[in-house]
């Protein structure tokens, strides 16, 4: 119990935000009061490594030089649209294997083919094309884990002694998750060590972001900018993880929302079809096109993957404008994401699926992923400081996802499902639609 209980970040008074204007106010006018995520937003550690030692990834790290430093090795080095470029032939290995893995007319559970490919390709991303098949099975058991263990620990303590104890086993793993982790990514980044002495690099190749962790320098506090040193083992860990889940959970969840969108949609589905038809998005060598790019925002817009922005303001925080009182002692501050997106006030039916407001003329053209400084409609990325550095490389990979799916296979709801499709959300760590675990998804059969 005393290596679970809350900490002081979690005790601080929680604001909820569902009002867009001010979540503008307070992540735009502000943003450097609230560049701040508290510590532990969970109750238990989930970035202490071994010693029990703080080990930050980006989002725990807090804003200042480290966190920059951090934050730039990924959009500048690894999310950088030159080296982006070099993965096509990756992204094309991972929608070849997608298709195959589909037989046409069977009932299938969308899930359990998409998060396998889309796994594969970010562990690729991660550690290079030569990490195996059973190294990326292992480490996809124990990332899915961890996410489901997370999303368990985080809810309400369950009330019965059956489900509590469920509860307990499920944190006591949690807790040893790190260990495992760490058993598994440390021989991975040892091996790349060896090949980078050995090789000088992968020449022309996409270069992995293990290998730019080992490069890295950072600086470790204020007063000693220009002293850099390496990143622990413990840190490339905690950052490795967090690129494998926050790559792959959020865009698995985002490709079942709008699917299961365009099996309700079956004319939105057909014109989606009709704009990816030749199969050129497939293969990595056009931008995402208009009406893909509207249903994806559509679909990021009523089901957010990520539920929450949140952030941490420290004692009496001085914020004329945001026209809300702080308490005097510092807050943690959730900004409801889905809240946001549904609010009447700047959507019209904004609990229907409706992809053409974002198409040119209609009520939302313009708005993209990241609100402008002016005007916050939906911030599926956050805002401010600390918005999404990966949300290039999410809309793409969503948009080559469903691009295949669409393009290849008709989609249907199953029969077991009664001709409809469930649109439950299961809250937990992050959004998912909660039929993806029953067998009453979707059947696809293949097209033309
Ligand atoms: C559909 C896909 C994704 C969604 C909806 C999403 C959403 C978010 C949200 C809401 C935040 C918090 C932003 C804030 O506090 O203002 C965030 C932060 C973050 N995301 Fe994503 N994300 C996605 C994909 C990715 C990918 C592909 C990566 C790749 C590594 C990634 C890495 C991160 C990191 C490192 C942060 C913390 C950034 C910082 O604190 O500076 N995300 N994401």
């Amino acid at each position: 119990a005393r290596r679970t209980r809350p900490p002081a970040a979690v005790q601080l008074p929680t604001i909820e935000i569902s009002d867009a204007a001010v979540a503008r106010r307070a992540l735009v006018d502000y943003a450097d009061v609230f560049a701040n995520r508290p510590f532990l937003p969970f109750p238990v550690a989930l970035v202490t490594g071994r010693r029990r030692r703080r080990s930050d990834n980006l989002n725990s790290v807090p804003y200042g030089p480290h966190w920059r430093v951090l934050r730039r090795n990924l959009t500048a080095g690894i999310f950088h649209p030159s080296h982006l470029g070099l993965l096509a032939p990756l992204q094309r290995d991972a929608v070849e294997d997608l298709v195959a893995g589909i037989s046409a007319g069977a009932v299938l559970v969308l899930r359990d083919v998409v998060y396998p490919a889309v796994f594969r390709l970010v562990a690729r991303m991660c550690f290079g094309d030569g990490i195996g098949e059973r190294q990326v099975r292992a480490l996809r058991r124990v990332i899915r884990e961890f996410v489901l263990d997370v999303g368990v620990a985080n809810n309400v303590f369950p009330v019965s002694t059956l489900a509590r104890l469920w509860h307990w086993r499920r944190i006591r793993r949690l807790l040893s998750s790190r260990r495992r982790q760490a058993e598994l990514y440390l021989p991975l980044i040892d091996a790349r060590r060896r090949m980078a002495r050995r090789r000088g690099g992968d020449g022309g190749m996409f270069r992995p972001y293990v290998d730019a962790l080992i490069d890295l320098r950072v600086p470790r506090d204020e007063e000693s900018k220009e002293q850099r040193t390496a990143l622990t083992d413990d840190e490339m860990v905690s950052l490795l993880m967090e690129f494998l889940g926050a790559s792959t959970e959020t865009v698995v969840s985002c490709i079942e929302w709008t699917l299961a969108h365009l099996v309700i949609d079956g004319e939105a589905q057909n014109k989606l079809r009709r704009e990816v038809g030749d199969g050129e998005h497939i293969h990595g060598r056009s931008r995402t096109p208009p009406y893909m790019r509207a249903v994806i925002l559509e679909s990021l817009r009523l089901h957010p993957p990520v539920p929450l922005v949140i952030r941490e303001v420290g004692a009496a925080p001085v914020l004329d404008e945001l026209a809300m009182p702080m308490p005097a002692g510092g807050a943690r501050v959730h900004f409801v994401i889905g809240d946001i997106g549904r609010d009447g006030k700047s959507w019209k039916d904004p609990d229907e699926f409706r992809p053409e407001r974002f198409m040119a003329g209609g009520e939302a053209e313009g708005v993209g992923p990241l609100p402008g400084p002016k005007e916050v409609r939906m911030m599926p990325f956050g805002a401010g400081q600390r918005f999404c550095p990966g949300m290039g490389l999410a809309m793409a990979h969503v948009g080559l996802f469903v691009a295949a799916l669409v393009c290849e296979f008709e989609w249907t709801p199953a029969p077991a499902a009664g001709g409809g499709v469930d649109l439950t959300q299961q809250d937990d760590f992050f959004n998912v639609l909660q039929s993806v675990t029953d067998e009453t998804s979707v059947t696809g059969s293949k097209c033309g």
